[in-house]
């Protein structure tokens, strides 16, 4: 039996504990089954935004960028951009201290209308446009992640010395996630081999750049990757290519950037990522790796992205009918894929909470359904839900921070959710809900 089946028939308070890591810190329980969420009850937030809407607690954000920065305080820490952005959430990235990977001209706009800092930037991207890079070069972003033979002749047509870049390698490493997510294996889009000589020959195109300056390399094993000796592997198989290429060019890279993936729980009971684990033993391989190579220890850079953000988020949502079928009851409420494609296209699993009354009755497994016109628009499957669940209802969904607002399309012509930040008892909307004007006006008739 998986504890997803054991949970409807464990007791309030077990369930409770089981519970509690995969919650924002700074949730309490409020008054009559109500959840209290950055200082404010779940019903009033819903009761004041609308539903379905998506909830960001800032000081959770905050406090995961600053337990980043204090487990690998030599490491720089740049936030993956394309799991959530928005000016606020930027805002608090720029102002916590954290560098930012963005990967789209669109996502580099958001970043410098609020004045990010272009040398704090890094734009990623295997099929970067001619567009993503005339703006990364207009902005001066820091650092741009060559990704293909063609970008390389391309930017460097483009851009003036120093423009500094890395080059990203595929080094061959499983992060045992998710096949969509999996980028460090061999035979897929991103970056160059390291196992076929791709990246060396990279590196001899971008030497001979003029505009070019190479200061590291660059990998990104997965998402949602809870292995750290993955991690471990593709450090020490990119330092060994560093040492092939001091050998070969002489060249000395001062950087090494390790990419993002750290997983996040999203069930009770899901093992949360070793921050510190990682932290030792990412420095303890580059250290003897380079010691054995006899090459100068590079800056180090990671990538986290879902691991800032997600636990930080909660999407809130009004049942509109409960429907029991012959073998599964469904719950099916105002959102759906459209907010929330990860479970269609991942598999994913959610834990949902019942949220702004008390339960009269016990719990059972149900099929929590959006309203969009696919059967496979499920958000969470067998989850405990109280058997008196019924139109209505406000149900919570935590560990929704990432990849859900970023992800949303407005399939069936639904409005994509608002996202509020929450934060000591005061809620900001920091992106307004998509309303039906704004879908008519992009259609020209
Ligand atoms: C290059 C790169 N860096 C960082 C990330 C962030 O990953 P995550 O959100 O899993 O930390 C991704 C996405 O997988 C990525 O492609
Ligand atoms: N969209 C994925 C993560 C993609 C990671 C970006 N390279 C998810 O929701 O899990």
């Amino acid at each position: 039996m998986t504890l997803a089946e054991l949970l409807p028939t464990l007791g309030d308070s077990l369930r409770g504990k089981l519970e509690a890591g995969i919650w924002p810190r700074s949730v309490r329980h409020g008054h009559d089954g109500d959840l209290m969420f950055g200082g404010l009850p779940l019903s009033q937030l819903a009761a004041r935004f609308g539903t379905p809407a998506y909830l960001l607690d800032e000081a959770e954000v905050r406090r995961r960028c600053q337990e980043y920065r204090r487990a690998l305080h030599e490491v720089e820490i740049a936030y993956a951009g394309k799991s959530m952005t928005c000016r606020g959430v930027l805002r608090w990235i720029a102002e916590e201290g954290l560098s930012l990977d963005v990967c789209s001209a669109g996502e580099l706009a958001v970043a410098r209308s609020i004045g990010f800092p272009a040398e704090r930037i890094l734009l990623h991207g295997n099929a970067k446009t001619p567009e993503d890079l005339k703006a990364a070069i207009g902005y001066g972003v820091g650092r741009v992640v060559l990704d293909s033979l063609d970008e390389i002749e391309q930017l460097g047509a483009l851009a003036r010395y120093p423009q500094q870049v890395l080059v990203r390698v595929t080094p061959g490493v499983d992060g045992h996630t998710h096949k969509a997510i999996a980028t460090g294996v061999e035979d897929q889009k991103f970056g160059f081999s390291l196992a076929s000589g791709a990246a060396e020959e990279a590196v001899r195109r971008v030497l001979a750049q003029p505009s070019l300056k190479l200061v590291g390399l660059h990998c990104h094993i997965g998402s949602q990757v809870s292995r750290v000796t993955s991690f471990e592997e593709a450090a020490r198989r990119m330092v060994g290519l560093m040492a092939r290429l001091h050998a070969e060019h002489g060249l000395v890279l001062p950087q090494l950037d390790l990419g993002g993936g750290h997983a996040v729980p999203y069930l009770p009971g899901d093992p949360d990522f070793d921050l510190a684990g990682f932290a030792q033993r990412i420095r303890c391989a580059v250290n003897y790796e380079c010691a054995a190579h006899r090459i100068p220890v590079p800056r180090l850079t990671i990538e986290p992205g879902r691991s800032v953000v997600a636990p930080a988020g909660v999407t809130l949502y009004r049942v509109v009918t409960v429907k029991h079928g012959p073998s599964r009851t469904f719950v099916a409420v105002d959102g759906g894929m459209s907010d929330n494609p990860r479970p269609s296209l991942y598999g994913a699993r959610y834990a949902v909470r019942l949220v702004g009354r008390r339960a009269a009755k016990g719990m059972r497994a149900v099929t929590v359904v959006g309203r969009h016109c696919e059967a496979g628009d499920v958000l969470a499957q067998d989850v405990p839900l109280p058997e008196d669940v019924h139109a209505g209802d406000l149900l919570a969904v935590p560990c929704t921070g990432a990849y859900h607002h970023s992800l949303a399309s407005n399939y069936n012509m639904v409005g994509r959710p608002p996202v509020v930040s929450v934060c000591d008892g005061v809620a900001r909307l920091l992106v307004r809900r998509e309303t039906e004007e704004d879908l008519l006006a992009r259609d020209l008739g």
